[in-house]
């Protein structure tokens, strides 16, 4: 997160960190994602396409500093990645996938689920929303330590198709930022939340995806737009 402030432990008690396994003894941050319930997480496609293997990752949840992990830090393992069957390649949309956890995360003040949106929510976006990673801090920067968040306001489609017009900005996607830039998503976050609370209820409204470099001025972020998906979602995660 780009121009993002520190979070507190149980502020966004949904968000996990994806580590990557790269070796017996080397794992590090790879994404984030959201819990949604006990054995299911939210993440972008992009996040998990080049490792389609559930042995190689490990989440961790219920804490913000990075550095706090340690070889005995209790972590989730995967059962099943489940990625989306119309995901091509970042920017094409359809960028999110489902994690199904080998044991059920046990829910306390510090790791909980997020609900989801009504599907083809055409709820009046508010004007408010956040998002929260240990994705870079800067665009050509390295993750942060403590977990980052940061207010965005969504933007309407027609605008930022107008910011990306070599790419189609259609119903599967969200984007969100400031015409000035300074205060967007980066590498590190993908997979993670973009939240909005409506009548005291917080919902996963997006998944951090992409955008052209970070926080850039007229280049705002740009977010799988979960209301497209929660048919899906629910369909693959028996959650109803
Ligand atoms: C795997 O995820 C990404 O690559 C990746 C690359 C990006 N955009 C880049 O152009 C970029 C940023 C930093 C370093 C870098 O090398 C690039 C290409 C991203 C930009 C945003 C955003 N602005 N909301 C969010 C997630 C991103 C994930």
């Amino acid at each position: 997160i780009v121009g993002g402030t520190d979070s507190v432990l149980g502020e966004w008690p949904w968000q996990v960190s994806m580590h990557l396994r790269l070796g017996a003894s080397y794992k590090k941050h790879a994404c984030g994602g959201s819990i949604i319930s006990n054995q299911w997480i939210v993440t972008a496609a992009h996040c998990v396409a080049l490792y389609p293997q559930p042995q190689m990752w490990i989440i961790y949840s219920g804490f913000v500093r990075i550095l706090n992990i340690t070889k005995s830090t209790p972590f989730s393992e995967l059962e099943k990645i489940i990625i989306h069957p119309h995901y091509t390649g970042a920017g094409n949309g359809s960028d999110i996938a489902l994690l199904k956890l080998k044991t059920p995360i046990v829910f306390n003040d510090h790791q909980k689920a997020i609900c989801l949106p009504p599907s083809e929510a055409t709820l009046v976006l508010p004007n408010s929303c956040w998002i929260t990673g240990w994705g870079y801090t800067e665009e050509t920067g390295s993750p942060g330590n403590v977990l980052q968040k940061a207010e965005v306001p969504p933007i309407s489609t027609e605008e930022c198709q107008g910011s990306y017009v070599e790419t189609r900005i259609d119903k599967k996607v969200l984007c969100a930022g400031y015409k000035s830039g300074k205060i967007d998503a980066c590498k590190g976050d993908s997979g993670g939340p973009l939240v909005c609370e409506v009548d005291e209820i917080w919902y996963l409204t997006g998944i951090t995806s992409w955008g052209e470099g970070c926080a850039r001025p007229g280049k705002p972020g740009v977010y799988t737009r979960v209301s497209t998906f929660t048919n899906w979602i629910l369909e693959h995660t028996k959650l109803f």
